[in-house]
């Protein structure tokens, strides 16, 4: 049989079945709990709910960064239980972006170095190949002129916005961002927020974001609510 092209999966990208997580202290305490979710490829999720119910927690376990204690979660419709810690962090860098609440980018590094860290980590291709791949990805995002930028030449929002970009750096299935407009201004954030939305529609891309913003989930084409640790609310804007 000759050799098929890889076939793209057709069921969800990321999907959590009966997902728990305990944290095991003298009175155990529960951040998430018995949460179904499947993510489907060009969704852009809000993952919304009151300070404390679950909602970073929920997006660790999803990203592969914490563990459930019951339950769990296929990437690309294959199951992520058994992994090692090294099988975890390579499935993260080829499948996921992280953007967060703050920017974390290296000070030292400009705007183009920074997004080819994730390239670095990974190891796939060539130094040539990463730089132009990083430029190519910020020129999308806007960013062209800010490439041989620091970050502290640039304000909070390109700032985030390189964090965006970073985040696509490996080209990821799916893009986990956690509060990725809370530490911005008005309209600072609009920007973030427009540039998540222009990617689910441009391209395709898969976007599942933690929220505090009732303008932000609105945008959203669906939202996930959390209380106590568990999703009580999964809406599909009409
Ligand atoms: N390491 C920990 N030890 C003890 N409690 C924790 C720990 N991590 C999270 N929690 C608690 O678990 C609950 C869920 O936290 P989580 O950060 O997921 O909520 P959240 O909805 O994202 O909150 P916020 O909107 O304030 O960021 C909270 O009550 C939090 O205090």
């Amino acid at each position: 049989m000759s050799a098929a092209a890889p076939v793209a999966p057709t069921g969800p990208l990321i999907e959590a079945v009966r997902l728990t997580r305990v944290l095991p202290e003298t009175v155990p305490v529960t951040l998430v709990e018995d949460a179904d979710l499947a993510v489907a490829a060009g969704e852009f999720v809000a993952v919304t709910g009151p300070s404390g119910s679950g909602k970073s927690s929920l997006l660790y376990l999803l990203g592969l960064l914490d563990q459930p204690s019951r339950g769990e979660i296929r990437l690309l419709g294959a199951p992520t239980a058994g992994l090692d810690g090294d099988a975890r962090a390579r499935l993260r860098l080829a499948t996921l972006g992280f953007v967060f609440q703050f920017h974390f980018l290296l000070p030292e590094f400009t705007a183009r170095d920074n997004v080819m860290l994730p390239m670095r980590a990974l190891g796939r291709v060539g130094a040539a190949e990463m730089r132009e791949r990083a430029e190519a990805i910020l020129a999308s995002l806007g960013l062209a002129d800010h490439a041989g930028k620091r970050p502290d030449q640039m304000s909070g929002g390109q700032r985030q916005r390189v964090a965006v970009a970073r985040a696509l750096a490996n080209a990821p299935a799916v893009i986990l961002a956690d509060e990725p407009t809370g530490s911005l201004d008005t309209r600072s954030g609009e920007q973030v927020f427009r540039l998540l939305r222009d990617l689910v529609d441009r391209d395709g891309t898969t976007v599942v974001a933690v929220t505090h913003s009732p303008e932000f989930a609105a945008g959203a084409d669906r939202r996930i609510h959390m209380v106590d640790g568990r999703i009580v609310a999964d809406e599909r804007r009409p």
